[in-house]
């Protein structure tokens, strides 16, 4: 029998390309760029500790899905806000409110929300038909945001958004802005964004009062009821809620702008949507969900996911010590031309013609394996039943440079998208 060879070290960047990145001020994305050449994984010399960086498909399925048990989560980056909700925890406190929260989102769970969605995106697109009448510029960003921030709002307390909530919940919009892609959480709050906290737990503790007094069917009312959350002071209660807002809210508003931005740059691919089918029609469907499945590829909004090596390990054949940070990439991965063909192009024809189903590692912006996205269903749907209420009847355009990505927690447009909107039906 065949015995495989012995696994060798992590090839690494030199301490000296480190050095002159540092010395650069460049973005984290341009280093691991460079590491990414060297491997399937590659070592990154950036701290005390060792990591190592994987966005081979083959690598990154053994590490997400295949032993989740050998790459944990560990000191989550967002635990000063999150506390220990579903994202940060890990083993048998994970499990169980995993298992209490899965049957809200599966497909058929995600059915239930789909009429707060269209009330949501009806609210949306009077709001563009305002400016297309008075012809006053808009940030779409700042819309995609308020969408966004509407759709879970409305899911988790069965409230349409208000505008006190809306203006005091931008604050963790700025928490997260603040988080930086790598390094451990301190699990402090720095002092910068100590209002910004406040305003949060104002928020939440507003819903979750309200919540307990009229027993409205909710997301938070699922939540308090739950024998299974071993919660005497409801802090799990609180923590879940804001990881439901905040995982609902910054991944799907920044997917939306990117797409705004793709559309803008790529008129074509608009029309050939609309062209597809009807309004309604499966081949309409599917042509918005190839709009954001491409959207996603190119801008995957989690496009780093860290974990720790829990135990030695083999990785593509190369060693990986117990407490080395892992970080996957989906962002290297989807544009790597190894595995896409064209792939800076915004092509969501790829999805579709012919029906593509990527091969297995090769896209993965919800992650992959247990611990990938909860809301992904409600993601999508979501972001489908906005781009299918605005795209046949508004044009935009851009009155301002577009903006470029920055990558810090979540990859987005690194400023606002100022556009004038018309009505389509308006034009003649
Ligand atoms: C474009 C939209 C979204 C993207 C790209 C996205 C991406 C992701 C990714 C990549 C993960 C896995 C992280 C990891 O493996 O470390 C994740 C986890 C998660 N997401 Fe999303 N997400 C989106 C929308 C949502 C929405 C709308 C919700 C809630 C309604 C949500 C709730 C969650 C939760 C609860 C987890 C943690 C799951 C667990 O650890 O068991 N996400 N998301």
């Amino acid at each position: 029998m065949a015995t495989a060879p012995p696994a060798t070290a992590v090839p690494e960047l030199p301490q000296a390309e480190v050095a002159r990145w540092r010395a650069a001020g460049a973005p984290l994305i341009d280093l691991l760029t460079r590491a990414h050449r060297l491997g399937p994984v590659s070592g990154v010399p950036l701290a005390d500790r060792p990591m190592v960086l994987v966005t081979d498909p083959a690598a990154v399925h053994h590490v997400l899905a295949l032993h989740p048990d050998r790459y944990v989560k560990r000191s989550h980056r967002m635990r000063h806000l999150l506390g220990d909700g579903i994202i940060t925890v890990d083993g048998t406190p994970w499990r169980r409110q995993r298992r209490l929260l899965q049957p809200q989102f599966t497909v058929q769970g995600v059915h239930r929300y789909e009429r707060l969605m269209r009330d949501a995106a009806a609210h949306t697109a009077r709001a563009w038909a305002d400016s297309a009448r008075t012809g006053r510029p808009r940030d779409l960003a700042a819309d995609m945001r308020r969408f966004s921030l509407d759709v879970i709002w409305r899911a988790t307390t069965g409230q349409a958004l208000d505008d006190t909530t809306h203006r005091q919940f931008l604050a963790a919009g700025r928490i997260v802005a603040a988080t930086a892609a790598l390094g451990p959480s301190t699990g402090t709050t720095a002092p910068d964004l100590v209002d910004d906290h406040a305003d949060v737990e104002a928020v939440t503790a507003r819903a979750i009062a309200a919540a307990r007094a009229t027993r409205t069917p909710s997301l938070l009312d699922a939540l308090l009821g739950a024998a299974e959350l071993p919660d005497g002071d409801g802090r799990l209660v609180r923590d879940n809620f804001v990881t439901f807002l905040v995982a609902g809210y910054e991944t799907t508003a920044a997917t939306l702008s990117w797409l705004l931005l793709l559309l803008h740059d790529n008129p074509d691919r608009r029309a050939w949507a609309l062209a597809r089918g009807p309004a309604g029609s499966p081949a309409r469907t599917a042509a918005i969900r190839a709009l954001i499945g491409e959207t996603l590829r190119l801008y995957p909004t989690a496009w780093l996911l860290l974990r720790q090596a829990a135990r030695d390990d083999v990785l593509a054949g190369h060693r990986v010590a117990a407490g080395t940070t892992v970080a996957v990439c989906p962002y290297l991965t989807h544009r790597d031309p190894r595995l896409w063909a064209d792939p800076g192009l915004f092509r969501p024809q790829r999805f579709v013609d012919p029906p593509q189903r990527p091969a297995l590692g090769t896209y993965y912006p919800f992650g992959l394996g247990p611990r990938a996205c909860l809301g992904a269903q409600f993601g999508l749907r979501e972001m489908a039943v906005l781009a299918e209420t605005l795209l046949p009847a508004f044009d935009f355009a851009l009155t301002t440079a577009p903006p470029g990505p920055v990558f810090d927690l979540t990859v987005r447009p690194d400023g606002p998208l100022v556009a004038t909107v018309t009505a389509r039906n308006a034009r003649g």
